[in-house]
């Protein structure tokens, strides 16, 4: 599959945009690659894999276009697996136009979003997940997210569903050899173990699901609403948790309308924290406005911070959302330098924080971190990271569950299939095709 010679030469600007030091044009595809660098150049190529100091020319006008860094991969060995080359240029927009231009005319095209790696996946250099895991790395904007892409760049992902790939591949073969050599003289419990292995299967599988969403919240990041009554004390706490007065904070109530967004970095998580307006009925048209907003932003949060006011009664309206099934809050009793924390607020002991005083708000960044945070540290165990590995996984699971029950050896092989398929996907490589060399390989059947 390595240097295809029937597909379009690409290049693209790999570094950013914008004027720099240096810029770095990448070229991948086929033969072509090899004849533009060689036109562009004017001569020779490079050696392999060591940066040459070139002059770059037009290939109409033969008008010197930059002295150039360039490095020439011959397939395999490059990032996407065909020839490719990469030009380090100097990084003045008018340099890379005219680069651009030159390899127009040398028959090259721009390439398309994600097109390299697209290519280095259709080589076979990386999976589905690996490549997700490039994308997830350039976009880390915190050291947790680094992490986490890096794992799932290297393969961590990969290999974990290509392992279990691997052992429903075997599940598979057994079902398979119990139907078709039924009357042979096998093992006769093989449709039995591949019951029971689907099952075992089933049961990691289900594990790697159940896990809070930590490697997505991780990867797209986390959304904490805080919530309260009017002058609870929610900007004041935003303020606090940020460091510095990103909302205005008055002994009015009804002082904030918008909800107002500050950005975190809570132990390599990165946490949008938004402050909200006050829950009561409203005064005004600007404030009934607001209070719908942070109904909405509530609702949509991955975690609620609900502050009810120690030296008040806590409020119908926060207690109404603090008591919803299914959500995730932290119930925090505020101002607690004027009022001892209550033992109990809609259930649920509180947690005592005074931003006058300080008192708790380490306490509150230990328990964001801590429902944030999994995943996020260096010897952390590998998560699914999107909702796309979610639904194939569980689609897996359902179709092993539906395997282990099957009333014939047939449905439970198609259903074990169905399974493989599903966590193909997932990688996009195991294919069905497979199965029968397992058979064969696995049972030295021999006829
Ligand atoms: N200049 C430059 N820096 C870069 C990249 C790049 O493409 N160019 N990368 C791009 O994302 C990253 C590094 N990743 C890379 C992964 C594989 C290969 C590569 O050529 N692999 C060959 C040869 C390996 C070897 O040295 O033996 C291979 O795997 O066969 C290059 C870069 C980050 N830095
Ligand atoms: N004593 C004390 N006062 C506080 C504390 N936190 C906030 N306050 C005061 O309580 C008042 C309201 O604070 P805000 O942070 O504006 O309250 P809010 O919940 O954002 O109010 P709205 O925006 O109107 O919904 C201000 O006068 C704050 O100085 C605290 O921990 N202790
Ligand atoms: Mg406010």
């Amino acid at each position: 599959m390595t240097g295809c010679g029937t597909l379009d030469t690409i290049f693209a600007l790999a570094s950013g945009a914008g004027k720099a030091a240096v810029a770095v044009m990448r070229l991948s595809g086929g033969r072509g690659c090899r004849d533009v660098v060689a036109a562009l150049l004017g001569g020779r190529l490079p050696p392999p894999r060591m940066a040459s100091l070139r002059r770059l020319r037009h290939p109409v006008s033969g008008e010197t276009l930059d002295q150039a860094l360039v490095l020439w991969f011959p397939g395999p060995r490059s990032y996407t697996g065909e020839d490719a080359a990469e030009l380090h240029l100097h990084g003045g927009p008018a340099v890379i136009a005219g680069v651009a231009e030159a390899l127009v005319a040398l028959g090259a095209r721009p390439a398309e979003p994600g097109e390299f790696t697209r290519r280095a996946f259709l080589n076979g250099r990386l999976d589905l997940t690996a490549a997700e895991g490039i994308a997830d790395l350039i976009a880390a904007e915190t050291a947790g997210q680094r992490r986490q892409a890096l794992r799932q760049a290297e393969g961590a992902l990969a290999a974990l569903y290509e392992g279990w790939g691997a052992r429903l591949t075997r599940l598979l073969a057994h079902q398979e050899a119990a139907i078709e050599f039924a009357d042979d003289d096998l093992p006769t419990d093989l449709g039995e173990r591949a019951r029971e292995g689907a099952a075992a299967l089933r049961a990691e599988i289900a594990a790697h699901l159940d896990d809070g969403g930590r490697g997505e919240r991780l990867r797209e990041g986390m959304e904490v609403a805080i919530i309260g009554a009017p002058n609870a004390g929610k900007s004041s706490l935003l303020n606090a948790l940020v460091g510095r007065e990103a909302a205005i904070v008055s002994a009015r109530a009804g002082t904030t309308r918008d909800v107002i967004e500050a950005r975190l970095d809570l132990g390599g998580v990165p946490v949008t924290l938004a402050d909200t307006a006050g829950l009561r009925d409203a005064g005004d048209e600007i404030e009934a406005e607001g209070i719908r907003r942070a109904r909405r932003r509530a609702e949509e949060a991955d975690i609620l911070l609900a502050l009810f006011a120690a030296d008040r009664e806590p409020d119908a309206a926060t207690l109404a959302l603090v008591e919803q099934p299914g959500r995730e809050v932290l119930v925090v009793a505020s101002k607690t330098d004027l009022a001892p924390a209550p033992q109990a607020i809609g259930g649920r002991a509180p947690l005592a924080v005074s931003v006058r005083s300080g008192e708790g708000l380490a306490a509150l960044r230990e328990r964001l971190l801590a429902f944030a945070a999994a995943g996020a540290t260096p010897g952390a165990t590998v998560a699914l990271t999107r909702p796309r590995h979610r639904a194939a996984l569980s689609e897996a699971v359902a179709w092993l569950r539906d395997a282990e029950t099957a009333p014939l050896p047939e449905l439970c092989a198609e259903a074990l299939r169905a399974a493989l398929r599903a966590l193909g996907r997932l990688t996009g490589r195991v294919g069905v095709e497979e199965v029968l060399d397992r058979v064969f390989a696995d049972f030295c059947i021999g006829k």
